[in-house]
């Protein structure tokens, strides 16, 4: 008889943003989603999600939480990460557009340009084709709210998708490096649950 398996727990940072709509993607791929607010919550996970929100907001909580430290610690531990949208601002290792004294964890070697897209295309809707997804390459309807994108990325890292045609036509806006991985949309509001698919898998291969 084979043990059941137990899911992994996957953490949602929940400062500020939507939580609930990561936790409950994270449930229906087969992860636990976990709320992290202290840094002991950040030592039981296996995984940690960093949501869409306000990134100059999450990162002054981060400071007050004294989570900055704890959360930087693990990622450079090789903590699997995935940021969507504030969250891939947080996880860029250099920002452009940030606000006086506004700070990010690090961990992907990239530039990242907060809301990059500007007042015409600022909320908007589009299908992308993204490379390496778990279940077949239909393109991913993706939401972007006020949205960064990915100026410049190191050499180790992945480009998983870009804007396929207008004004943005080009951008990146999904990437990968080792097991962090960041999006400039936000699936966990899409219904399109394959990158958290994706994440889940990239937690679950590292045992
Ligand atoms: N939807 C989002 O997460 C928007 C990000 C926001 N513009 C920021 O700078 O943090």
């Amino acid at each position: 008889m084979t043990a059941p398996t137990t899911p992994p727990a996957i953490g949602v940072l929940a400062l500020q943003g939507d939580v609930r709509e990561h936790v409950a993607a994270l449930d229906t791929c087969g992860a636990r989603g976990v709320l992290v607010r202290r840094e002991r919550e950040v030592e039981a996970v296996d995984g940690l999600v960093i949501p869409g929100g306000e990134s100059t907001t999450i990162d002054k909580l981060l400071g007050i939480f004294e989570l900055r430290d704890p959360i930087r610690a693990a990622i450079r531990a090789g903590l699997p990460v995935y940021g969507s949208c504030a969250g891939m601002i947080l996880l860029a290792d250099r920002l452009e557009g940030g606000v006086e004294g506004q700070q990010t964890l690090g961990g992907l070697d990239v530039t990242v340009r907060r809301n990059a897209f500007g007042r015409q295309v600022d909320s908007f809707e589009t299908d992308l084709e993204v490379a390496g997804l778990p279940d077949g390459d239909l393109p991913v309807h993706a939401v972007f709210i006020r949205a960064p994108w990915v100026e410049e990325v190191g050499p180790g890292v992945q480009v998983l998708a870009t804007v396929g045609s207008g004004p943005a036509a080009g951008r990146i806006v999904a990437v990968r490096e080792r097991d962090v991985l960041a999006t400039s949309f936000h699936p966990e509001i899409s219904g399109d649950l394959r990158l958290h698919r994706m994440f889940v898998q990239i937690v679950a291969d590292r045992g």
